[in-house]
């Protein structure tokens, strides 16, 4: 445990650049973005740091241009799940056997490697594969990643400092050791944030834990571009073994495994319900009982009071609604407004929505991209039809879609009247906020409105001067949302300052960015040594 070695330094967050026009960081960037963008990289499976390539191939494509084929990655079998699984096995024998100060080092030169060298390969391969502007993926792909490499690494050198704090009886030494979970963790990540791929995998592994790892199809670039990023960094051979492929054909067999000891999942609600209902059906199979970790969808809120900043409320409601396309897990996607705010906020925010720009998001002049893919446009495009035809609702902005060069859908604002439409309900994933406007008198009633809507609990914001309506809205809200911000936007948590996850169908609130969340992949062994152990059984009320 070492637990006399000089502590793991506290961090701090990664500074966000700017990428200003003439900066040097944005020439750097637009460089890598050229030659990320005139090459075909193929992707293999890396099972135990070998490459192995099955010929069934895939492909990733620009989502804001779809003809443009970036990569192509070679799709695992279930056998090769077989032999990930051995990998991780063989890994595991060395990996959690290491001193926990070898492997927060080892995550300390990885964060520095990410954000020094190669900060602007897993930007442009961010901006290229998922779509981002360099913003977003300068956010999240550079810096989030950074933190959460750091940040684990506090997290665990804190952990193991904490041990029993009962004074021990004469003659005693007790310890904890923060054992490795017996077997490995099937670590699922989503399209939509290269640091998430990064951390659900890196998490757990950081605890001595060897990692089986499947990427989302639709991020295998940056997925790629990770994997070098570890074996750079010297992470050894085994630790964590990539998959990439079709999720239900790689999760089946994922978790079929009686060695599986955890399942660390980030995705939709549906996924997450199928891998845990199959982990139940499995149960007896398992050695051990598998920690199971997922965070998943939201219907995220805003809540005006009549007090709000409009302004404030206006650009706060564009940019939680609309970067990334919407595509946060996080992102604003219904609000209750005051109707005595209508007229003032519907002009305002068109007039500011009007100038959001729309485009290849390498092209610097672009707040908004493309949404994924195909599936992600088909799904989104159903909702705008079902507010054109619904008669409750009303599309003030937007509400098309365009499909002929890239999967493109407009940031689109709906009215309705109705605060149990299926857009102020269910989780829509593209650049689609919906209003209700409330009676001003009605607040109290709004709020429960709020709460009892939706089946999810990620993440909600109120807006308001008024201190007693702000301490109002914090009590009713309470459990609507897990991360829960007061005149703030309610997407762009940062690590280690607003640690996130919700609960509710959103899922297990386990909160990444906080150590806590370490507990979760460890397996902790007491020990007590006892210097002069007793040689006679009789207790002394025994004694003649
Ligand atoms: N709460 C959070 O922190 C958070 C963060 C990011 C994204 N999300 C959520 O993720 C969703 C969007 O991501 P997505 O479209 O990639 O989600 P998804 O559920 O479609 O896919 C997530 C991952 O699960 C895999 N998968 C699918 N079926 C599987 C199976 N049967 N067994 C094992 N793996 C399987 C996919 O291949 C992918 O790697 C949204 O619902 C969003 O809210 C949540
Ligand atoms: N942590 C991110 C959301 C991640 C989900 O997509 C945020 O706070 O906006």
């Amino acid at each position: 445990m070492s637990q006399g070695i000089q502590a793991v330094p506290r961090p701090g967050n990664e500074s966000v650049r700017g990428y200003e026009a003439s900066s040097p960081e944005r020439a750097a960037l637009q460089a890598e973005i050229t030659r990320q963008s005139n090459q075909i990289v193929e992707i293999p499976i890396i099972v135990g740091g070998k490459e192995i390539r099955t010929g069934k191939l895939a492909e990733v494509r620009c989502p804001h241009d779809h003809s443009h084929v970036l990569a192509r990655y070679h799709e695992a079998t279930p056998e090769i799940v077989d032999q990930a699984v051995a990998a991780a096995a063989d890994a595991w024998h060395t990996w959690s056997e290491l001193d926990y100060r070898a492997r927060a080092s080892l995550y300390l030169r990885m964060a520095d490697l990410l954000v020094g060298p190669r900060r602007y390969r897993m930007n442009a391969a961010t901006m290229l594969g998922q779509s981002k502007t360099c913003h977003q993926a300068e956010i999240e792909a550079a810096c989030e990643f950074a933190d959460m490499l750091r940040f684990n690494a506090y997290f665990l050198d804190q952990l193991v400092r904490q041990q029993p704090v009962g004074e021990a009886d004469p003659g005693v030494w007790n310890y904890l050791e923060y054992r490795a979970l017996e077997g490995f963790i099937f670590a699922v990540s989503p399209f939509n944030f290269t640091a998430l791929g990064g951390n659900l995998a890196m998490a757990p592994a950081i605890m001595g834990n060897t990692i089986v790892w499947k990427p989302a199809e639709t991020q295998m670039l940056s997925a790629y571009y990770l994997m070098e990023l570890y074996k750079e960094a010297g992470l050894p051979d085994g630790v964590v073994n990539m998959l990439p492929g079709h999720g239900p054909t790689i999760g089946t067999r994922a978790l079929a495994q009686e060695t599986l000891a955890g399942v660390h999942f980030t995705g939709s609600t549906a996924t997450f319900q199928h891998i845990w209902k199959t982990v139940g059906e499995n149960i007896a199979n398992y050695r051990s009982y598998p920690r199971v970790v997922g965070e998943t969808g939201g219907k995220n809120f805003v809540v005006a009071h009549e007090s709000a900043d409009a302004e404030a409320l206006v650009a706060n409601l564009i940019r939680g609604a609309y970067e990334f396309q919407g595509q946060k897990c996080s992102a604003a996607s219904r609000a209750y407004l005051p109707a005595s705010m209508k007229d003032a906020f519907l002009e305002r925010y068109l007039a500011e929505a009007d100038t959001v720009t729309m485009g290849d998001p390498t092209d610097f002049a672009n707040f908004m991209g493309a949404v994924i893919d195909e599936r992600s446009f088909r799904k989104i495009s159903g909702y705008l039809d079902s507010a054109r035809e619904d008669p409750s609702c009303t599309v003030m902005l937007g509400g098309n879609a365009d499909r002929s060069v890239g999967w493109f859908v407009e940031p689109t604002l709906v009215v309705t009247d109705n605060p149990q439409n299926r857009l102020m309900t269910e989780e829509i994933f593209g650049p689609v906020l919906t209003v209700y406007f409330y009676p001003d008198a009605q607040y109290a009633e709004t709020l429960d409105l709020c709460r009892n809507t939706s089946p999810y609990g990620l993440t909600g914001a109120i807006f308001a001067n008024d201190r007693l309506a702000t301490e109002q809205a914090y009590r009713a809200l309470r459990h609507a949302a897990g991360n829960f911000y007061i005149n703030d936007k309610p997407t762009g948590a940062v690590i280690g300052q607003q640690p996130f996850g919700g609960g509710r169908a959103s899922g297990t609130n386990d909160k990444t960015g906080l150590g806590s969340h370490l507990l979760r992949w460890t397996n902790i062994r007491t020990v007590k040594e006892n210097f002069a152990p007793a040689k006679d059984y009789r207790y002394p009320f025994l004694s003649a």
